[in-house]
Order: C-alpha cells, then structure tokens, then sequence
C-alpha cells in the first residue's frame, strides 16, 4: 500500500464550479443561532456574532470548551443547522439567497466527517454498498477514482470493502468516513472532532491522514476541537471561541506560543506539560 497519499486532481474536479478561486470557501459574517434552553424555555445564543474566513485550501480550527458553540456554528455556516442571523457565502453563493434546490448542489462540496466513525456509517451498508449508494448519487462526480483505489487513499485495505461498520476498528471506520468525503472532491472538509472518540494509538496517523488530505486535494479544513494540540497539529489558523464568542483569533503559531486573551491562556494551561506556563 502506498506509503504516501496522492490524490490527483483529475480535469473538471469541481474547480469550476461557483465562485472565483480567489473567493473565500467560507465567509461568516456575524453569524447568530438561538436556541431554546431545553430546562428554562429561555432563548440563548448559541453562537452570538461570529465572523470568520476560510480561504481556499487553508486549515482553520474553532477551539473551545464543551457547550462554547462550535458544533451549532460549523453546520450553520455550512447550510446543515439553524441560523438566527448574519450573513454567510458558501463557495461565494450567499446562504440566505440560495434556493433548496441550489443548496442540494452545492451540498457534496462540502463533507463533514463526524466525531463518532461508527455512528455516520449506515451499519446495513458494508464499505461497499456504502460507496456505491454515494456513487449512484453523484455518478460524475465519484467516477474519478475506484474503490480499491479510494480506499488506498486512505491507507485501507480493499479488503475491507465487504466488512459492515461493526466489523471495523475505529480507526478503519474513520478512514472510511474519510474516503467517502473524499470521494465527492469536496472544496471543503468540516472535522467535529474527528478524533475524539478514537483510541490514543490511531488518533495521531487519523490526524497525519487529514493534513495529507488537505494537502494534496487542496480542499479547505474546517476542523472543531476541543483539544489544542490536535489543532496546532493540523491546522494553521485558530479562532477560540467562548459562550458563542469567538474571542481570539489568528494563526495558531502566534495564538498558542503568545495568548493575547485570557480564556486561551486558561485553555493553554489546562492542557498536560503545558511549557507555555512558564511564560507568563
Ligand atoms: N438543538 C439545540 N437546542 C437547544 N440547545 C442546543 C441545541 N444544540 C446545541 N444546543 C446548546 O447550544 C450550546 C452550544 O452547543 P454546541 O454543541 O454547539 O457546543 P460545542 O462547543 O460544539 O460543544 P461540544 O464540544 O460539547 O460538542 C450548548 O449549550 C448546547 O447545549
């Protein structure tokens, strides 16, 4: 099996489709969601006033602790959750004038790979079945690449494609998560927390796999984590949100070696063998 990924690009791989390459993947613009708070009936914001951008190709983190908002902002700026307010372009086309149907469309552009690997697989499907269900929705789209190619991508097995989701490890069930987002060419690739719920051994070549991913696709990296070393291991910008604030921003270099809030300075030093510390 290939010790590298490489993923060619093949002609007509969804570069040519809405908006400029120069466009942003991703533009929020003070992006509100409420909810309702299911013990007091009252109406919070979930996420109050966010603005961010995820240029073409670029890994961006949304960091914070539990509840802090950055599962409801992820699948509101992508079209998938409820939005109360703001303004967001998705592959320069502006959310709120998109009809269903142009939504729908853009829809495989954008791929989410989900916390739990297990839980997003249909465990009626094996790989297979799985990949070609997605197949026979986009046809065009999926015809660039065969299964036992996609799952080399990924550093699978072809073995695997008949194994059902319990028959795989978590790790393996990720990987697929993962060739299945690829296999649609997406512009944009949305990671909750992707490797959360995955055994400490796996967790580190899962990451390795999506940085390659987003290397040698060019797809953008949306990625939510609660753990800052994962996202300084992935990603290059990070914005840190807090009570559905995003209350510090900027390359993930800067903002983890010199804090400028305190609340990332709090999220810094609870992290084991922080060395940052020292520093203030
Ligand atoms: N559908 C909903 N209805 C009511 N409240 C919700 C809903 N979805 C999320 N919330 C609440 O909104 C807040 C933000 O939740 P969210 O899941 O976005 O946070 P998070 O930072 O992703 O947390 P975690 O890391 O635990 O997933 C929380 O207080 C949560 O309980």
């Amino acid at each position: 099996m290939a010790d590298t990924l490489s993923i060619e690009v093949p002609a007509g791989n969804g570069r040519d489709l809405p908006g400029p390459v120069e466009q942003p993947v991703l533009l929020v613009e003070g992006l509100v969601v409420e909810h309702r708070d299911g013990t007091t009936g009252r109406i919070f914001r979930a996420v109050d006033g966010v603005s961010l951008r995820v240029a073409a190709g670029e890994s961006t983190a949304i960091v914070g602790e539990s509840g802090s908002g950055k599962t409801t902002l992820a699948m509101a700026a992508t079209g998938l959750g409820p939005r109360s307010g703001g303004h967001i372009e998705l592959l320069g086309r502006s959310l709120e004038r998109l009809s269903r149907r142009a939504l729908r469309r853009l829809r495989p552009e954008v791929q989410i790979v989900f916390q739990d690997p297990h839980g997003s697989l249909d465990a009626r499907q094996s790989v297979r079945s799985g990949l070609r269900e997605l197949r026979r929705l986009q046809p065009e789209r999926t015809a660039w690449i065969d299964d036992a190619a996609l799952l080399e991508r990924v550093r699978l097995s072809a073995d695997l494609l008949d194994r059902y989701p319990h028959q795989l490890s978590g790790g393996q069930a990720q990987r697929v998560c993962i060739a299945r987002a690829l296999l649609m060419r997406p512009r944009l690739i949305v990671a909750d927390e992707p490797t959360s719920g995955l055994d400490v051994s796996v967790q580190a070549d899962v990451l390795k796999l999506l940085r390659e991913v987003r290397q040698t696709t060019g797809a953008a990296l949306l990625m939510i984590s609660h753990d800052l070393a994962v996202v300084r291991s992935v990603c290059q910008t990070v914005h840190v949100m807090r009570r559905g604030r995003v209350v510090e921003s900027g390359p993930c270099e800067t903002v983890f070696t010199d804090p400028a809030h305190e609340y990332t300075r709090e999220l810094l030093a609870a992290m084991p063998g922080a060395r940052w510390r020292a520093r203030r």
